[in-house]
């Protein structure tokens, strides 16, 4: 028979136990001792649902009380020296403080560890900081704690840790520019006493994260792979060497043959590596079979899973085992637990338990074809199959037609840049350096729980209307007073940036729990895109009127553009990002042309997801940076040249992606600037980047204010390397995440900072 494990589960919990205990330990209305048994509990119940499931082998260490990766930072002792605790021993404290940053009395200024995307999912890590002299030492318990209290719970478990060489390639050299690889000797033992540790405990199998196998990776790391795990090879413990999120390609036989007990291959995302793996193996080890998207909430194709899994079967037999394709921390937790969604539509879907289940059945399958449940279980997946590929609810022709339709001519503005911004500029009358936000302001307890009652019927629409109303009231009055140049409407009606806009386009299905973490406390509830999509009304206009009728200022209508609906939805997969990319871009495209009519002069299209869309692997980028960013033109090119279009992008690298970024041709982008220094404008102005920028002069994510003199300094940098004219003064990104008193302070010093250099520049 063959084994069935999972590669991880969601942390966080069904109801966000996790999230709130978390929220509630930082304003002090938790203490530790409660905090930790919500964590308990919640290892508790997620490996109860796991084993329920029919999981064989259980994960432990997945659990996180912020990220993974800043576990491991603790767990190896890698603490930058602003948060090292004096006795040297690292307490949760310290892992908050690393995550969050500190700015206080007691313990001083330690900005937080920098936060980045895991791989091209919409899940945030915290980078860890490595110095020149770095030593590393065994620093936190945790890893053996919980695997101790899952053996007491009378659990089998495969312990969990992220590899050597793909821990220091998510870490920064700080300080001496040095080369990280340099480390890995002095990385390494410790997991030789991680794993005899572990081994100590009565663990039979460890898991080795290495995702960067699957990217393309320079010699010397691929050289580092077979030196360091020579050396870890040592120990009693057998090891499953985990890759995912893409195919191993040239990797493939540096891979197979490191010597390991096993490898898991992610065979959902590059199933083609499937027939070459098995000649490639060496015949001692286990192939673990990642056939259940971890990324998706769709139902597998049991038929299709089990076709490769009964070959592979017939040359491993007991050597194969089946996972999901990666870790669940991907996925919502509990389909079960959504009771409003549509029967047929849930029939098609599959969250972190119901996926478990499947990764069983596969599993049984293997050596009891005819076994009662994997009978059914089959033909209810042909069912389903079957359901969705004729359902009419999915193939909207009008849809398809309007799609096949587009030209290259609809993908194009009007006139040049040159000639559009100077009809622009006379229309809008902005001074030098003009100051703007991002567009959110900060979603307080008060909207959110007005949401709520609206949602549960307790509030009217009427009254919820007038509540937001207020909020946009609130939001312009305080713009106006602090004297910002070009004002936003706030966002409070919005749960979320995608959602918010998921839930009025057709083809698109949300659920009401479907949780997934983004960075710490932080969640998204990613919609789900089931069908051709498109938009019945207007979904902004009504509310961004309200507040263009509040004021004499500039109001800026607010938009999400399609690759960034597309890349933090749930997508299709029967269809192309592609395709789904321009149903979305038709959509958003009539709602900037309906802003128009409706006398809104600058209309701001955010792709804050534009670059997390770009392929693991370089050969895939010409393609996707094609037609994402035509996917950007077409919504923007409808509209006349004096409406001034910008748009906003935050956790980005733009060096290697320059060309993309200016092809999209938007009037003005905003990007996220401050935590580098502005080191990213480089790229812009190397590029001669020729459109408008406003570079971000203060990091959003932090509570910290900073001052006019440290605003005016990134000014001055900036003006070095992008001609003033075409400069913008603004904040990182949107504020939703920040209080009023801490939004408003830092707003300040902005517009004081952008007065000052308009000064000099006079
Ligand atoms: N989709 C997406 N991905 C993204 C980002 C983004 O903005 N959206 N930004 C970056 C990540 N940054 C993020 C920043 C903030 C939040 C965030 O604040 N999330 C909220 C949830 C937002 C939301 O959906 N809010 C809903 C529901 C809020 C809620 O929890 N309501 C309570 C009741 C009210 C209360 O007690 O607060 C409940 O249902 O129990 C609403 O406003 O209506 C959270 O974790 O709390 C998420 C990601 C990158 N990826
Ligand atoms: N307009 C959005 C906001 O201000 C952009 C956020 S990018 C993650 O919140
Ligand atoms: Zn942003």
């Amino acid at each position: 028979m063959a084994l069935a494990h999972s590669l991880g589960f969601p942390r966080i919990g069904r109801d966000r136990e996790l999230k709130k205990a978390q929220e509630a330990f930082w304003k002090g209305e938790l203490n530790e001792a409660g905090l930790r048994d919500v964590g308990r509990e919640l290892r508790k119940v997620h490996w109860d649902l796991q084993k329920n499931a029919g999981i064989d082998l259980l994960p432990v260490g997945d659990f996180a009380w912020y990220d993974q990766v800043l576990s491991h930072s603790l767990m190896f002792g890698v603490i930058p020296e602003r948060f090292r605790p004096h006795d040297g021993k690292a307490t949760l404290q310290t892992l908050f403080n690393m995550a969050r940053g500190v700015s206080n009395a007691c313990c001083g200024e330690g900005h937080a560890q920098e936060m980045t995307k895991w791989f091209d999912t919409n899940y945030h890590y915290l980078v860890p900081e490595f110095s020149v002299d770095q030593q590393f030492q065994l620093g936190w318990e945790q890893l053996f704690e919980e695997t101790e209290e899952a053996r007491a719970l009378g659990h089998n478990v495969k312990p969990v840790i992220i590899g050597p060489l793909t821990y220091l390639w998510l870490g920064k050299t700080k300080g001496a520019d040095f080369d990280k690889l340099d480390l890995l000797d002095r990385l390494l033992p410790l997991y030789g006493q991680i794993f005899a540790r572990l081994a100590a405990l009565g663990v039979e199998w460890v898991q080795i994260d290495e995702p960067i196998l699957v990217l393309d990776l320079p010699q010397d790391w691929k050289n580092a792979f077979e030196r360091a795990y020579n050396q870890i090879q040592r120990d009693p413990l057998k090891k499953l060497l985990a890759t995912y999120f893409g195919g191993l390609e040239e990797n493939l036989g540096l891979a197979a043959n490191l010597p390991v007990d096993g490898l898991h291959i992610d065979l959902v995302r590059a199933p083609d590596q499937y027939p070459t793996i098995l000649d490639r193996l060496p015949a001692y080890k286990v192939l673990s079979l990642g056939v259940v998207n971890g990324r998706n909430v769709w139902r597998c194709d049991l038929q299709n899973a089990l076709a490769t899994l009964r070959h592979a079967h017939e040359r491993l037999g007991d050597r194969l085992w089946v996972a999901p394709s990666c870790s669940l921390l991907h996925s919502p937790v509990d389909l079960g637990r959504e009771d409003q969604l549509d029967a047929e539509l849930k029939s098609w879907l599959a969250f972190a338990v119901q996926k478990c289940e499947e990764v069983a059945v596969l599993a049984q399958a293997v050596s009891e074809p005819e076994a009662p449940q994997v009978l059914r279980a089959l033909a209810q997946s042909r069912s389903v199959q079957t359901s969705r590929a004729a359902s009419p609810r999915i193939h909207k022709p009008e849809v398809q037609t309007r799609v096949a339709a587009i030209t290259a001519r609809d993908a194009q503005r009007q006139s040049p840049f040159a000639q559009r911004i100077a009809k622009q500029r006379g229309k809008l009358d902005l001074p030098l350096f003009p100051t703007t936000t991002i567009g959110s302001f900060p979603q307080t307890a008060a909207i959110r729980l007005a949401r709520q009652a609206y949602k549960q019927g307790k509030l009217s629409a009427a009254d919820y209307t007038d509540a937001m109303h207020t909020e946009i009231r609130h939001a312009v009055e305080i713009q106006e007073r602090l004297g910002l140049d070009v004002l936003v409407h706030g966002e409070a009606e919005r749960n979320d940036m995608v959602e918010y806009f998921a839930e009025q386009l057709d083809g698109y299905a949300f659920t009401r729990f479907g949780w997934v973490q983004s960075y710490g406390s932080r969640c998204v509830k990613p919609a789900v895109i089931f069908g051709d999509l498109s938009r019945p009304q207007a979904m902004t206009v009504e509310w961004i009127c309200y507040a263009q009728g509040l004021t004499d200022k500039v109001m800026k209508g607010m938009l999400t553009g399609p690759v960034t609906m597309l890349m933090w939805s749930f997508a299709r997969e029967d269809v192309s990002r592609e395709v789904q990319a321009r149903q979305l871009a038709l959509a958003i495209r009539d709602e900037v042309n309906d802003l128009e009519a409706a006398g809104i002069k600058i209309v701001q299209i955010d792709e804050a997801a534009f670059r997390e869309g770009l392929p693991l692997r370089r050969a895939q980028w010409p393609a996707y940076l094609e037609w994402a960013s035509a996917a950007f033109r077409l919504c923007a090119s409808g509209v006349r040249d004096e409406t001034q279009i910008h748009t906003h992008m935050c956790y980005s690298e733009f060096n290697d992606v320059m060309e993309s970024i200016a092809a999209m041709d938007a009037d003005v982008i905003t990007i996220e600037t401050s935590r580098s220094d502005m080191e990213l404008l480089e790229a812009f102005e190397a590029f001669a980047y020729p459109n408008d920028i406003g570079p971000g002069v203060y990091d959003i994510h932090s509570p910290r204010i900073p001052d006019v003199s440290e605003m005016v300094g990134l000014l001055r940098k900036a003006a070095q390397r992008i001609p003033v004219e075409r400069l913008w003064v603004n904040p990182d990104c949107g504020l939703k995440t920040r209080g009023w008193p801490e939004t408003e302070a830092a707003l300040v010093h902005m517009v004081s900072a952008a007065r000052q250099l308009r000064k000099e520049w006079a």
